[in-house]
C-alpha cells in the first residue's frame, strides 16, 4: 500500500461567490488548515446571481459574518420566496414562499384545499407568508436578533459587492492567503494522476493536498485538466442565454424608491422565455433568460426593453451571458472538487445555484477527508449524492414548464412537452394525477426541493389531482382549525411586522449612527 498523505493545504481557484464561500467556510470550520485562494485579475467574476435561499443565513453565520454588516455592504434585501407571473397563462400568478404550508405535517392540505376551495390560490390558502409579501412587509422585526426570522427568508444581494465583502472578511478575519494571479496549467503526480501543483503566470508553482475548482464556467481544473464532460440537459431545459441589466428603482413602471421593495424574486414569462426581477436596497437587477434555438439576441433585447419599459435599450446597456445547461459527469476527481458554475449550471429559475454551492460546501465540511486514502471514499459518496441533486434540480425546474398551458410560441410548445421531461418526472406526473406530491417522492433527508415545493408549483399552476376518495371528517375538522390558526397568525403578523423598506432603512441607518 502506498504511503498516505494528510490533507493540510487547500487551494481554492476562483474568487467568485463559490470560491470565497468555499474558502471561508473551510477556514472557519478548520482553522488548522492552510487555505489559499487564487483568482485571475484579468477574468472578472460572473457578477450576476443575486437571489439566495434561507440557507445563506447559516452559511454566513458559520463564517462569522454579522448579518447587518452583510446587508449594508452588499446592498442586500430580504427574499421570502419567488413569484411567478404568466407561467400558466397570460395574467395568471402564483407564489412559492419559503415558509412551509401551516399544518402540512398533520394533514394532506392539497387534497382538502382542492375539495374545499378549488377557486382560491393554493399558496395563499395554506401559507400566511404570501399575504405578508403582498403587503410589502419584512420577515422580521427591528428587535429580532440577527439571522433569526419571524418568517423564513433568504436574501437578494449585489453579486459584485458580495464577492468584495467576502474577500475582506476571508482575508482579514479568517487569515486566508489571497493571490491574484492566473493559473496557466497543472502538474499532475504521474503515478496517481492527482494534482501536484498549479503553474501560475507570476507566482510560480502552487502546491496543495486538495484543490477546489471554483473557476466558473471555465472549469479550469475539472473540465479543462481532467476533461470531465458536461451532462447536457438542453433537450429538457433549452434556455442557454441571458441578458442582464441594472436599473434604479424609479425606472421601472409603478415603482419609486419610496415604494415598498418587494421581497420575492419575480419571474415573468413571455413568449420567448422569462424575465427575472430582483430588488436590492439600492437598485434592481433585471434580466431575460431564453434559448438560442428559439429566440435571437435581438428579440430577447426587445422583450427585456418591453418588460422594463425602457424603449431605447441597447446591447451596450446589458450584460450578455451564455451557458450550457447541465452538470459535470463527476464533481470530485482525484484531489480536485468543483464547486459553483465549474460543476454545472441550469437556468436561474428558483435560484438554486448558490444553494447548490452551499450544499456542496456543507458536504465537503461534514465529510472533510483527513487523508488522501480517505478522499477516495468521500469523493465517491459526494459524486453520487450530487448527481442525484442535479437531477432533482433539473426536474423541479422542468415542472414549471410542463405544467404551463402557454402555446404562444415554438419555445413554449417545445419546452412544455412532457416527453422532454426525465422518466422520473414523467412517472411522478402520473402519480400526481391521483395524489399530491409527498415525502415518498423524494429520497434524501436534505432534499434540495421538498415535496412541499413541488406542491406549491404544481397547484400554483392549477394542476388538478383526481384524489381517489374525499377527505375524511376528521381531516376536514383539523383543516378548519389550521385555517383558523392561519388567520389569527396572519393578523398578528400584519400588526407586528414592519414594512420591508422601513426595516432595511433602519438597518442601513444604524451603520451611519455607528460610523
Ligand atoms: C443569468 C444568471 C443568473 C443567475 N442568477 C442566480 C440567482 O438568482 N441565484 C443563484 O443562486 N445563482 C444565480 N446564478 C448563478 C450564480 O451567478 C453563480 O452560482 C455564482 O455567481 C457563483 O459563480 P462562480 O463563483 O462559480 O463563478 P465566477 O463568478 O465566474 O468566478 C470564477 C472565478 O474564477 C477565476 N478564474 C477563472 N479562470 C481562472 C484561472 N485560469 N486562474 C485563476 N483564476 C481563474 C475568475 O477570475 C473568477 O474569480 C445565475 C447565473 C446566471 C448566468
Amino acid at each position: 500500500m502506498s504511503e498516505d498523505v494528510n490533507i493540510t493545504r487547500v487551494l481554492v481557484v476562483g474568487g467568485g461567490a463559490a470560491g470565497w464561500l468555499s474558502a471561508g467556510s473551510i477556514a472557519a470550520k478548520y482553522p488548522q488548515l492552510d487555505v489559499t485562494l487564487i483568482e485571475a485579475p484579468n477574468i472578472p467574476i460572473l457578477g450576476v446571481g443575486e437571489g439566495t435561499w434561507p440557507s445563506m443565513r447559516q452559511t454566513l453565520q458559520q463564517m462569522g459574518i454579522g448579518e447587518y454588516d452583510f446587508i449594508r455592504h452588499c446592498h442586500a434585501s430580504f427574499k421570502q420566496g419567488s413569484s411567478f407571473y404568466n407561467w400558466h397563462s397570460q395574467g395568471h400568478e402564483y407564489h412559492h414562499p419559503f415558509s412551509n404550508p401551516t399544518g402540512h405535517e398533520h394533514i394532506n392540505l392539497a387534497h382538502i384545499w382542492q375539495h374545499e376551495h378549488p377557486k382560491d390560490s393554493f399558496d395563499e390558502t395554506v401559507c400566511p407568508q404570501v399575504k405578508i409579501c403582498k403587503q410589502g412587509l419584512a420577515p422580521k422585526q427591528k428587535s429580532t436578533p440577527e439571522y433569526a426570522g419571524v418568517l423564513t427568508y433568504g436574501y437578494h444581494l449585489d453579486a459584485n459587492k458580495f464577492a468584495e465583502f467576502l474577500t475582506q472578511h476571508c482575508v482579514n478575519k479568517l487569515g486566508i492567503t489571497h493571490i491574484k494571479d492566473y493559473v496557466l496549467d497543472v502538474t499532475p503526480e504521474p503515478s496517481t494522476n492527482d494534482i501536484l501543483s498549479l503553474n501560475t503566470a507570476h507566482s510560480g508553482k502552487l502546491s496543495a493536498d486538495l484543490f477546489v475548482d471554483c473557476t466558473g464556467m471555465k472549469s479550469r481544473l475539472l473540465g479543462n485538466h481532467y476533461q470531465v464532460p458536461i451532462v447536457d440537459l438542453s433537450s429538457a431545459l433549452p434556455n442557454n442565454r441571458a441578458l442582464a441589466l441594472q436599473l434604479p428603482h424609479a425606472e421601472l413602471p409603478g415603482n419609486n424608491y419610496s415604494a415598498a421593495i418587494h421581497s420575492t424574486t419575480k419571474a415573468t414569462a413571455n413568449s420567448f422565455g422569462w424575465c427575472w426581477d430582483i430588488p436590492l436596497s439600492t437598485r434592481r437587477g433585471v434580466g431575460m433568460v431564453f434559448a438560442s434555438d428559439f429566440c435571437s439576441q435581438h428579440q430577447a433585447l426587445i422583450e427585456l426593453s418591453k418588460y422594463t419599459n425602457t424603449p431605447n435599450l441597447a446591447f451596450d446597456n446589458v450584460k450578455q451571458l451564455e451557458f450550457t445547461p447541465g452538470y459535470r459527469e463527476r464533481f470530485w476527481q482525484n484531489n480536485c472538487v468543483a464547486i459553483g458554475m465549474s460543476a454545472g449550471f441550469l437556468e436561474p429559475l428558483e435560484a438554486s445555484a448558490l444553494a447548490m454551492v452551499e450544499l456542496s460546501i456543507r458536504m465537503l465540511l461534514d465529510d472533510f477527508p483527513s487523508t488522501k486514502r480517505h478522499m477516495s471514499i468521500v469523493s465517491q459518496r459526494y459524486n453520487k449524492r450530487f448527481t442525484y441533486r442535479w437531477q432533482r434540480v433539473s426536474d423541479f425546474i422542468k415542472l414549471h414548464y410542463i405544467t404551463s398551458k402557454r402555446r404562444d410560441s415554438e419555445f413554449w410548445c417545445s419546452v412544455s412537452d412532457i416527453a422532454s421531461a426525465s422518466d422520473e418526472l414523467q412517472s411522478l406526473m402520473e402519480l400526481w394525477q391521483y395524489q399530491a406530491p409527498s415525502r415518498h417522492d423524494v429520497y434524501e433527508n436534505e432534499e434540495i426541493f421538498s415535496s412541499l415545493s413541488y406542491q406549491y408549483v404544481l397547484y400554483g399552476m392549477r394542476h388538478k389531482s383526481d384524489f381517489l376518495h374525499s377527505p375524511s371528517e376528521s381531516d376536514l375538522l383539523a383543516y378548519k382549525q389550521i385555517q383558523h390558526q392561519n388567520q389569527t397568525r396572519q393578523a398578528a403578523l400584519v400588526r407586528g411586522l414592519p414594512n420591508n423598506n422601513e426595516l432595511l432603512t433602519h438597518i442601513n441607518m444604524a451603520q451611519m449612527e455607528y460610523a
